[in-house]
Formats: structure tokens, sequence, C-alpha cells
């Protein structure tokens, strides 16, 4: 379970800062009668990663296209760069970058000629076009037209659009997705290297590795509300150790113990009955209760095949949330 503590967390996230580079206070958007954020707070400060994790429909694409100025709030208001991102759009557009979800390209383009395109049009140009596509290492496919790239090369022409201005505010809106493992930690590298020269992130993942590594904050949305916010140390923390072990054969489940009088949940995973207790995050405890199981599985003879003991992950938190609603 969740637990109250991290429950409070969403009421806190928004801590006053007037130096806030993205400020979200009390967001609503309704579609229609549906309410797909409800009444969401979180700011974002200068040089900050902040990732919106979330379930699918959770309300985090409209949370960044409404930062990102497509449309006003149905309620509440939101700030980038102290200004109105509808209103007092020319105030905000020169310093940001966006990537979208779907990139919008001219497909009958060359990678060059694209890059050329929104490099002419960009306020700041500090970045040769050779520059630009050696970053997200397009440089080979220079001569290839946009509709010739695969899904992943297009996510990496979307970021070198996104980031050939040096924004002071980045939008990612699921910069990874479809790419390889190595194509995903050169665009960690690339947005790493952005924050450290000062860019404000926010951004959007379903890869929660990218969140770990990437986010100084983080904050999980579930059904329109954040559900969790927080550093990833912090909402994992709270959701203390497991014990899993494979079931041993014969062994009815109700004679599993009790560990610090928590019973263990089963699930059946490729044919096998697989035991996990969900402890509390003191070591002390989780100790005690491998002793215990440990002491309880030579008494009765049994062996316990895939022994694990580990902290809870950012997964376990996620999941969490998802079910408890
Ligand atoms: N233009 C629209 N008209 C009506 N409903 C919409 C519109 N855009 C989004 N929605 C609905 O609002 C909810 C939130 O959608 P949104 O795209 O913000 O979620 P998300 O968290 O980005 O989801 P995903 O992780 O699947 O991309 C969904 O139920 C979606 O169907």
């Amino acid at each position: 379970m969740i637990s109250q503590t991290l429950l409070e967390r969403r009421e806190t996230v928004h801590r006053p800062d007037t130096a806030s580079v993205i400020e979200v206070r009390d967001l609503r958007q309704k579609y229609g009668d549906f309410e797909a954020v409800k009444g969401i707070s979180f700011e974002v400060r200068p040089g900050e990663l902040f990732a919106l994790l979330g379930t699918n429909g959770a309300g985090k694409t409209t949370t960044i296209e409404i930062l990102e100025g497509f449309r006003p709030p149905t309620e509440g208001s939101v700030r980038v760069l102290g200004h109105d991102p509808v209103t007092e759009r020319a105030k905000v557009r020169p310093h940001t970058g966006l990537m979208l979800q779907e990139g919008g390209f001219f497909t009958d383009l060359t990678v060059v000629e694209t890059v050329r395109f929104w490099r002419d049009v960009s306020p700041n140009k500090p970045y040769t076009v050779a520059e630009v596509l050696d970053r997200v290492e397009l440089a080979e496919k220079g001569d290839v037209q946009v509709r010739q790239l695969s899904g992943g090369q297009k996510r990496r022409l979307d970021l070198a659009l996104a980031t050939l201005a040096q924004p002071k505010v980045l939008f990612l809106d699921e910069p990874t997705t479809g790419m390889d493992p190595e194509a995903r930690r050169n665009t960690w590298t690339i947005i790493q290297d952005l924050v450290s020269s000062g860019t404000t992130v926010l951004l959007t993942t379903h890869y929660l590795e990218e969140a770990e590594r990437l986010a100084d904050r983080l904050a999980i949305m579930h059904e329109g509300r954040i559900q969790l916010a927080g550093t990833a140390a912090e909402v994992v923390s709270q959701q203390g150790n497991r014990i899993r072990f494979r079931v041993p054969d014969q062994l009815p489940v109700e004679r599993l113990p009790l560990l610090d009088g928590v019973a263990a949940a089963t699930e059946l995973r490729k044919g096998q009955l697989i035991a996990e207790y969900r402890l509390g995050a003191d070591p002390d405890g989780t100790q005690q209760s491998l002793a215990h199981l440990i002491s309880w599985a030579s008494q009765n003879r049994l062996v316990l095949d895939r022994l694990e003991v580990r902290s809870a992950s950012l997964e376990d938190v996620f999941l969490e949330v998802a079910h408890a609603a």
C-alpha cells in the first residue's frame, strides 16, 4: 500500500518559488465533459529536470501541451519563464524547445534540408548544421529523405530540432520512444549536457529507468491527478523492501510463513509460483524477516530457489499507483 505520507506528498509538489521556470497551479483541463487533468500543481526550478510519469491517459501530454501554449487551461494557471504561454507567446516561444510525441516533419525534405530550414527560422544559431546532426548521430543520414528514416532516427532528428537553438526551457514528450538502447543512452547524454549548461527540462516518459537516471524530481500521474512526487529516491524509499522466492513444489501456499506480520503475495510466472513479501523500509526488520524465513526453510527441509532481497524499485511504486486507484 502507498503510505499516507506519500499520498500527502502530492499536496506539497508545489513549493512557492518566485524563480520557478515552469509553474503549474491548480491546473484543470476538460475535453467536453471529460476532465483529463483534475487540479495539479508543480513547479520546475532553473536548471532542473522534472519528469512526469504516469499511466496511459493520465494527462501528461495534455499538461505539456498547455505549457507549450497550444491551448489555454480550462481552470488554473501555468507560467513558463514567468509568462503565460498563450497570451504572452512571443515572450516564451523563442526560449523554448519542443519535442512532441509526433514530429511534424515535411517528409519530402532531406535530413540536412530539414535542419537547415529550422536553423534558418531559429532565433539563436549556436551550432552549424553539421554539428546539429553530429550531436544526434545522424550525420550519415544527411541526404536521406525524412520519410525514409526509421522511427528511432526520426525521434533523434526531432530532438536535434528541439535543441538546435540551445533553449532555456525544453519540453520533451516521450523523447526516446522507439529508440534502440544505444540511441537512448546517447539521447540521455545530450539531455544531461543541456541540463548541465543550464537548460530547464520537463520530460514525460514511460521508461522508468530514464526518469531515475535523468530526473532531479518526478511526479507520477494517474487519471488526471499527481499521486506521488519527489526525488526518485524519496518516492522509492517509502516503499520498503521485498523478499521473493520460488514456492517449493508441493508446498501449499497456506503454509508459507508470515514475515514481520506480512503474508506472502503469490503470482504464477512461466508456470512457477513466486512468493513476494512487501516489508517495511527498515533494514533491521528486513534482516530479521530473512533470518526467520531461512530458519523456517531449514526446519521444513525446503530449498528456497531464486531467493532475492531487494529494495522497492520505481516500477514497484508505479504499479502501486496504477493499481491503488
Ligand atoms: N483532444 C482531445 N479530445 C478529447 N479527449 C482527449 C483529447 N486529448 C486527450 N484526451 C483524453 O484525455 C486523457 C489524457 O490524455 P493525455 O494524452 O494527456 O494522456 P497521457 O498521460 O499523455 O497518455 P499516454 O501516456 O497514453 O500518452 C485521455 O483519456 C485522452 O483520451
